[in-house]
Parts: C-alpha cells; structure tokens; sequence
C-alpha cells in the first residue's frame, strides 16, 4: 500500500470510528430517549454535513463521492435503511399477493397502517428494485411518490408526499400496488429440475438482514415491528406458507395472520407442491413428499425441545412451531421464521445429530424473534443469546447433571473451534489483502482496473483491514459490537457473533454467581425487552441495574468484550472429558508408525468425530496417504452426515487429493449452505492448481443459486460484483 493511501485510510478510519459513528451513536440515544420531542430532522442534516465534509478531504474521490451517496442513505437508527421510523412507525402491514412462477414476481398491494410520531408531510420507506404502479391514501385519493436513485445493495429510498401536514398522535394508512422483480434479493425461484418432484417449480424467501425491501415497500430495519396479514394466490396445486398463522386454503388463494409484532426480516414465504406430518401439539413439519418420511423422522423430538426452551424461558407465544424442510439450494441451516422455521435439507443426517440446529431455531423465538438487536450492528444480542440458549437448553435435555455439563463444555469448545476458525479467515484471508495487493501491482491477475470503483464504501473498509493488519490488530468485523456504516450486513455475517456473543454471556454468568441467578436474570430480560428492540448500551444497563448490589459485576471488562477485535479477553476453563480422547487420537494420527483402524473411533459420538476432523483442519495438512488411510479405517470418506462429509472434504483438499475433487465439487453443487459451501470455495482458491476450475464451476453454477450465496462466493472467490443495475 503505497504512503498516500495509508494516510487517507488512517485519517479515513480515525474519522469514521471517533467521529461518524459516535455521532451517530450519540444521535439514536437522544433520538431514542426523545422520540416524540427531538427534531431529528436537523440532527439529520447536521450528521450529514459532518459526514459529506469527512469525505470531502478524503483524496480518493470516486471511493469518497459513494460513500457520501451511501451515507446519505443513513438512517438515524439504522446505517442499513433508508427508512425514518422515528417520524412515523410502521404497526400494520395488509398484504395481497399473486405468485406468478412464469415471469417470477409477486404482484399485488401492500396496505400500511403507520401511527405518526412527528410533524410530517411524507413517509420513507425502504424498497428495492419494486416496480411500483400506485399509491393511494385510505380515501382512494393518489399520492405523489419519488423512488430514489437505486444504491446497490442498499436498494432506493421510497419517499410518499402527503398532501397534507400530519402530526404527532394521528394514524394514517396507505396502499401500494407494486411488483417484485424476478432477480429480488429475498427470493429464490426454482424450475422443476431443482426440486425433488422435479415437476412443480418452487420458490422460497430469505429476507433476513435487509432483503424484505426487494419483496414489500417497508421500514426494513429490526428496529421498528409491526403485525400482518396476507393473502397470496397462487396456482392450484401448491401450498402456500408464511412465517405467521396459516388461516383458509379455498379457491387458490391461502390467508395468514400474524398478531405478534415482528421485524421486516422475519417476513417468509414458501410457495411449493408440499406435504405435511404432524410433530406434535402444536407443530407440523412441511417438505416435498419425497422427504416427508425422513423428515417427520428427524424432527420428531420438536415437542420435547419446545417444552424444555419454556421451562427456561416461559411460554411460547407464537401459538404455532412447524418446520419447513426447503430445497437444497436454501443457504442457511435454519432460518427463524416465526411460526416457521425454515431449514435445510442437509440437517437430514439420519441419526438426530443435528438437533441443535432444531434447538437453536426454537430459542429464537425469544431471543431475536420476541427480543429483537435494534439493528444489524447489535447482532450478537440475536445470535449470541440465541446460541447460549441453545447450549443451556441442549444440556437441560440430559437427565444426568454432570453429564449435562461435560455436554455444554463440549459443544462451547467445538464453538470456540468455530470462532477460532473464523477470527483467522476474517484476518489473514480477507478479501481486503487481494485488493491491497492489486494496487501494489503484486497480484499477477487484477490490475487496478478490476477493482469495481462502485464497490467505493468496501473499498474503504478494505483499506481500513489492511492498515488494521499493519498494526497488528484484527478485522473490526471479529468485534461484538461491529460497525456497519457503509457495511453490508451479509459481508459481516460470521460466526462471531454467535460464538464470541454466547461467550460473553456465560462468562457474565459466572461473574454474577452461575446459572442460579442468571436464569432470573434472563427470564427478566425477556420480560423486559419482548416485543421490543433493544441495542447494547440498552443490554448493559439493564444487566447493571439488575445486579446492582453484585460487586463482581464491576470486574467486567466491557470495552474489551463490546468493541475489541480478535479472540475474546477470558476463555472460560471448559471441562475437556469429552475431547481428552479427541487429543490422544491426534496424537496418534501424527505419529507415522502408528496404525489407524476403526477402534480408534468406535466409540465417538458424531459431534466427538466432527470436532476432531476440525482440529485436523486447523493443523498442518496431513500427508495424503495418512489422510487416505484415515478416510477409510475411520469411514469419513463414505458418511452421510454433511457435517462430517463436509470437513472430510476440506481435508482432502487441504492435502491435495485431486482424485478427490469431483465428489467435492458434488458437494457444493449438489446443496448451498454457505456454511460448507463458501470454505470449501476460499479452500479451492487457495489451491491454485485447482482455482480456475473452481471459479468456473461457480460460474456455471451461479445461475442456481439464491442472491446471498452468488454475493458471498463471488467475494470468496475475488470476483467483481455483479449488478442488476
Ligand atoms: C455482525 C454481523 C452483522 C450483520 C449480520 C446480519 C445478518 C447476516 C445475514 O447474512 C443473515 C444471516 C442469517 C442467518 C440465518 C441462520 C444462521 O443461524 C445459520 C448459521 C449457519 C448455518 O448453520 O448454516
Ligand atoms: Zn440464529
């Protein structure tokens, strides 16, 4: 990196950390305290011009004049959202919808209840490559609209002039008339070929972190909640779900209520020729009827685990709990819909072993679903509770309370792995050390003229890594509490939240004096914060206030858990029973004179396999003939179980097995849970012997994959974005 882009970057991050985001920061306490009261309007235009001037110094104008464009995008409460609730909120959404599997869109209208909380003359909302057709107020008079510049990845700010002032205490409603487009970043249409019928198309939404805005005109931003209905038609032969109560099922057309208030992203739809099996009381499990069987099979133990997550947190409240086992390409393990959650079929192990992924889902439904992070900055209050949760619940299920305990340490020890895992790909392997490299002119590939100049905010963001490498920090992404000003959230997307979250909370849970107590605390945070969303700051005062007589509590050091980047500062002393004879075994695997043979691993559980072959990633590769000897004697290289196939796979790689690589390749295009896919991708650009043909398979294969994947691999794999604009 030459001088000059070292200085603009160091003044450019010193700027943006101590300036714009404390600003901001500042901005949405007040704001916060003071909806009703405070004139955001000029705390806006302030924040922007103190922005605009930041970026004007800045030497790198093209880089610079997008980031102005993308800041001015900021809402006060949310860098992801054009929208400004804190004017006027959303309660009510009034959907009806038309799924058109010929042209791939939705059509219909959005009715929109808003409650106002200040002086206004328009609304703004978030939308997203909308075609929209109309707007009317409740008395069917037209409104005028603007739908402004289209940022990519951000999508356009939709502003609807009233024409007339209305004030603080008043509702009012309106009604677009709007279509999705068929490339919408929530919606995955698939042909028949990509289904396991392989007659009836299919399609399925992930709207989670800022993708509603591509499928409903919203305040997309988990900061504000609102109810819905919805009533979707669609051709004779599929089901219809939505994440909210399925009502009637006549004439084509399927209804849906949700009562309970949710954020935008939990806004799911799955149209498909789909069958069910009852789990329990009150929950199905819905898939295509060639997985049905295997599917009821798995999940059967839904109810149990329902019944343990309410014993530590209280009721359900989300009346119904189905699942909904989607077509491969869907990529994520799970998704929280409410009333459905939505998974992968690569969960289908045959053995249960992948429960607590079912667990963690459930848990949501406190944690992210009724308690909500306030924005995507705050995602470790979603994920980390959630994961903690998970582990405490997961635990619960054993009768035997020592074993219960080994238990949790297990599974937080193989979450540290994760964690550990994922630190070090945000560190030395980020995208940011190519685009640093190509401007030295080191890259024999890219020149500078591959660096897409519209990529302006990530641009910045790269250099602000490298220069963090320079110091001998890490990536401000491996922070709890990340920055996402000008920062997509799907490229913050990690598992630092989730594991470094659900640390801090077991460690807060020592502190304070061990699950007695903060199982009290926990149920009085839910109670507190349901139906609402909360940030950081908001979390600390409650846990202070709660545990104020709690002298231990003042040890905690929050700076260093919140806003430090890398590895947590205390690593709790897990109990190692269960990964003792993990150890014995790797040291005999390194040991060239030793025998491998299936004893070694009769007696492991599948999370007791799955956690050594992760350890063998993290080491040296091993010499291909012990690898192979290892694969067959231990039968890893034949398992069903895609957690365990998974790292099998990236082992070979790792030892560069080229006889290997068309079952890898299999793989990744055979499912797309980003999990598996996108490591085995940045794996095989490693190799590059191998990278060509793994970019091209990627290519060929793009076309079948859902927006996120294609972005994320795109990234993993250095190649330029691709735009619809
Ligand atoms: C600090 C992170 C900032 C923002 C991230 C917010 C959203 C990320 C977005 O990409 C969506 C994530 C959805 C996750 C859904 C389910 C996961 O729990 C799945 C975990 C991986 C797996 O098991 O396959
Ligand atoms: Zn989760």
């Amino acid at each position: 990196m030459s001088l000059s882009a070292k200085v603009v970057t160091r003044v450019f991050q010193f700027n943006l950390r101590n300036n714009v985001s404390n600003i901001r920061q500042r901005t949405c306490s007040v704001i916060l305290q003071q909806p009703r009261h405070y004139n955001s309007t000029i705390l806006r235009s302030k924040l922007f011009e103190t922005q605009k001037s930041l970026c004007l110094n800045m030497s790198t104008n093209i880089a610079a004049e997008r980031k102005i464009r993308a800041m001015g995008a900021l809402s006060p409460l949310d860098p992801s959202s054009f929208s400004r609730p804190e004017q006027a909120i959303i309660t009510h959404i009034s959907l009806n919808l038309n799924v058109d599997f010929e042209k791939h869109v939705l059509k219909g209208c959005a009715k929109i209840d808003f409650d106002i909380l200040e002086d206004v003359n328009c609304l703004i909302l978030d939308a997203s490559n909308l075609n929209i057709s109309s707007i009317e107020a409740d008395d069917g008079t037209q409104l005028q609209y603007k739908l402004g510049e289209h940022v990519p990845n951000m999508g356009s700010k939709l502003t609807i002039l009233l024409p007339k002032q209305h004030s603080a205490g008043e509702k009012i409603k309106v009604k677009i008339a709007y279509s999705t487009d068929p490339q919408a970043s929530a919606l995955q249409w698939l042909g028949p070929e990509q289904t396991s019928g392989k007659k009836y198309p299919y399609l399925f939404s992930q709207c989670q972190p800022i993708h509603a805005r591509s499928i409903l005109p919203c305040q997309d931003t988990p900061a504000v909640k609102f109810t819905y209905d919805a009533e979707v038609t669609a051709p004779e032969e599929f089901t219809v779900l939505m994440s909210a109560l399925r009502g009637e099922a006549r004439n084509n057309k399927t209804t849906f209520r949700q009562p309970m208030p949710l954020p935008s992203y939990l806004v799911a739809i799955a149209v498909g020729v789909l069958e069910s099996r009852t789990l329990g009381p009150r929950s199905r499990v819905w898939s295509e009827k060639e997985e049905i069987e295997r599917s009821a099979w798995e999940f059967a133990e839904t109810e149990k685990y329902l019944q343990a997550a309410e014993k530590l947190c209280g009721p359900y409240e989300w009346s119904e709990y189905d699942l909904l086992v989607l077509p491969p390409s869907f990529p994520y393990g799970g998704m929280e819909n409410p009333c459905l959650t939505f998974v992968t079929p690569t969960l289908l192990a045959g053995d249960r072993s992948q429960a607590d992924v079912i667990v963690h889902e459930i848990m949501h439904s406190w944690t992210g679903n009724l308690v909500t992070n306030r924005n995507f900055e705050h995602f470790w209050l979603n994920e980390g509770f959630t994961v903690f949760l998970e582990r405490k619940v997961g635990a619960s299920l054993i009768n035997d309370s020592v074993e219960a305990k080994k238990s949790r340490d297990f599974h937080s020890l193989l979450g540290l792995q994760e964690l550990s895992e994922a630190v070090s790909v945000f560190g030395a392997s980020s995208p940011l050390t190519n685009l640093v490299v190509d401007l030295n002119g080191i890259h024999p590939d890219d020149a500078f003229s591959r660096v897409p100049y519209e990529k302006g905010s990530l641009f910045l963001r790269y250099l602000e890594d490298q220069i963090n490498d320079v110091l001998g920090s890490s990536n401000p992404l491996t922070k709890l509490v990340v920055d996402l000003n000008g920062v997509h959230p799907d490229d913050a997307f990690s598992t630092v939240p989730y594991e470094k979250g659900s640390l801090f909370l077991r460690y807060l849970e020592n502190v304070v004096g061990g699950p007695e107590v903060f199982d009290d605390f926990l149920r009085a945070y839910l109670t507190k914060f349901k139906k609402k969303s909360l940030d950081t700051d908001q979390f600390k005062a409650f846990l202070l206030d709660y545990f104020k007589d709690n002298k231990a509590i003042k040890e905690v050091d929050w700076n260093s858990w919140l806003y430090k980047s890398g590895m947590p500062p205390i690593i709790p002393d897990y109990d190692t029973t269960m990964t003792k004879a993990i150890s014995a075994l790797l040291v005999k695997i390194d040991d060239p004179s030793a025998c491998l043979s299936y004893e070694d691993v009769a007696s492991f559980t599948p999370h007791q396999m799955i956690h050594m072959l992760q350890q063998l990633i993290d080491r040296p590769a091993l010499p291909l003939e012990r690898l192979t000897s290892l694969g067959k004697e231990y039968k890893v290289n034949c398992n069903k179980n895609t957690e365990i196939l998974y790292r099998w796979l990236r082992l070979c790689i790792r030892s560069r097995d080229d006889t290997k690589l068309n079952e890898v390749f299999n793989f990744v295009n055979s499912q797309g849970r980003m999990k598996y896919v996108r490591p085995i991708y940045r794996d095989l650009y490693a190799w590059e012997d191998v990278r060509e043909r793994a970019i091209q398979n990627f290519l060929k294969n793009e076309k079948f994959m859902m927006h996120v994947s294609a972005y994320t691999i795109r990234k993993d794999l250095h190649l330029e974005e691709k735009t619809t604009e």
